[in-house]
């Protein structure tokens, strides 16, 4: 059985999504939005180093490869690792929008195994906004575009201001992203949409 549940369903005043003016180009790679996270960063070294790259309107595709060290059961990716997959996948959709938002609900369909070695193909789109709530959607096949749905996602991110980050955050983490020299990602991390 699949499907998103009744918090899941944009209400009636909800809109299309808009594509920031300055969003990444179709196919561009996005970057991590910080060296460290578990979902994107390069710093992290048992990661998914996952990669995000712009596609039309408000999507994109991801890929991440199963490691040795994402396994639960022998072999085979553990649920909670590919459901960060898919979290990481949606979050990053915000930057096409310029908006920082964080998971509030995240509904996840584990529909095969997914073996370590696999890359991941992961495709998402925001499908409608309400305020502040971001309505998006995902899916993730074995080895390509083509290839068998592994697992689904429906989600709502709740926009936020970059406070959320200073008032919940630990400050030397904050500082360093602060300090970060690579002014794209500092950007990212910190735009919000007026
Ligand atoms: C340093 C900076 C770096 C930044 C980098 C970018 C970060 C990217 C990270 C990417 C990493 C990957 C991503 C990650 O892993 S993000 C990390 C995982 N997520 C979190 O840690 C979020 C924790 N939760 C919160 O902080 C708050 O609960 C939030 C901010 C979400 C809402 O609390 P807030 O007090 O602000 O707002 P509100 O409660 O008035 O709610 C507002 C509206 O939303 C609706 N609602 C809320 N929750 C739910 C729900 N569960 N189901 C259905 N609806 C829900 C609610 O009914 C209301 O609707 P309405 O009454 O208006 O109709």
């Amino acid at each position: 059985m699949s499907g998103s549940s009744a918090a899941l369903q944009p209400p009636a005043d909800a809109v299309k999504p808009v594509r920031h003016p300055d969003a990444p180009a179709p196919g561009e790679l996005l970057g991590a939005h910080y060296e460290h996270c578990f979902g994107c960063g390069p710093g992290q070294p048992h990661g998914l180093h996952l990669e995000a790259r712009a596609g039309e309107g408000v999507s994109l595709t991801a890929e991440f490869t199963v490691q040795p060290a994402h396994q639960g059961a022998p072999g085979l990716a553990h649920g909670g690792v590919l459901a960060t997959a898919l979290d990481e996948t949606l979050g990053s959709l915000n930057w096409l929008l310029r908006t920082i938002a964080v998971t509030g609900r995240l509904e996840t369909d584990f529909l095969r195994p997914v073996p370590v070695g696999t890359t991941l193909y992961l495709e998402a789109e925001v499908t409608a906004v309400a305020g502040r709530k971001i309505y998006c959607t995902a899916t993730g096949r074995l080895g390509g575009p083509g290839g068998p749905l592994a697992v689904r996602a429906d989600a709502l991110f709740v926009e936020v201001k970059v406070d959320h980050f200073v008032d919940h955050g630990r400050q030397e983490e904050i500082q360093a992203v602060m300090n970060d020299p690579d002014q794209i990602r500092r950007t990212r991390a910190f735009e919000v949409n007026p």
